[in-house]
């Protein structure tokens, strides 16, 4: 998949999310502004070190990819042999494709309102992006799970931590946010139809 799409994807889901959840925006904002409150660190851009000191942030990144995986179906698996999985016969070569998109959804995992942006969910839990949590795949699981998970999550997380520390966002032409477009282009990534146009106006403490 490597990292260019899937990335960019994420954070146009991520910053098209904030928008329409104004409390989660600010939140962050306040997390932010907590967080990184010396007079040094208000000066200096943010580095990677910061993420770690930020669980909100993180929070956010995690439900972002779960309602919008960048890779909806993974990459193509192929049965090394004849198996069984839950009363299936998976036959020897058959090629497997994991609907993470549908997991990350399925109200019988998710039990807390699924089809909404609540990044609060991850706060506490120890559900994480590892490959071990089999109701949370948006990196893929096993022997060929994303190696780029380190770097996708640290860019992503650092790009929306400087958006929302530097600027206040808005819609062009007053359009309520209520009314974005949120449809889905299926694809090999999952990206918005409607490209996610917003207004940047700078931001200071
Ligand atoms: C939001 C960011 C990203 C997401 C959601 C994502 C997701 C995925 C998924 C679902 C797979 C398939 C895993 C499987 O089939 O078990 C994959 C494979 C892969 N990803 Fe990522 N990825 C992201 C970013 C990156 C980045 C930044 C890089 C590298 C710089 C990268 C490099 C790769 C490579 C090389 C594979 C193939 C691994 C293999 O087949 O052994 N990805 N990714």
């Amino acid at each position: 998949m490597a990292g260019t799409d899937t990335n960019t994807t994420a954070i146009e889901w991520a910053m098209t999310e904030l928008i329409r959840n104004k409390g989660a925006m600010n939140k962050l904002r306040e997390e932010l502004n907590a967080e990184l409150s010396s007079p040094l660190e208000r000066k200096l851009p943010l580095d990677e070190s910061v993420v770690s000191r930020l669980p909100y942030l993180n929070a956010i990144v995690k439900e972002t990819l779960r309602l919008h995986p960048s890779g909806p179906l993974m990459l193509p698996h192929r049965a090394s042999e004849t198996c069984e999985v839950m009363n299936f016969t998976v036959p020897k070569g058959a090629k497997i494709l994991v609907n993470v998109w549908a997991i990350s959804r399925d109200p019988t995992v998710w039990e807390d309102d699924p089809t909404s942006f609540k990044p609060e969910r991850f706060i506490g839990s120890k559900v994480d992006f590892r490959g071990h949590d089999f109701e949370f795949l948006p990196f893929g699981a096993g022997r060929r799970m994303c190696p780029g998970v380190p770097l996708a999550t640290r860019q992503i997380s650092l790009i929306l931590a400087a958006f929302v520390r530097n600027f206040d966002w808005c819609l062009p032409d007053g359009k309520d946010p209520a009314e974005l477009d949120m449809s889905e282009k299926f694809g090999f990534t999952l990206q918005k139809e409607q490209p996610l146009l917003l207004v940047p106006n700078r931001y200071s403490l």
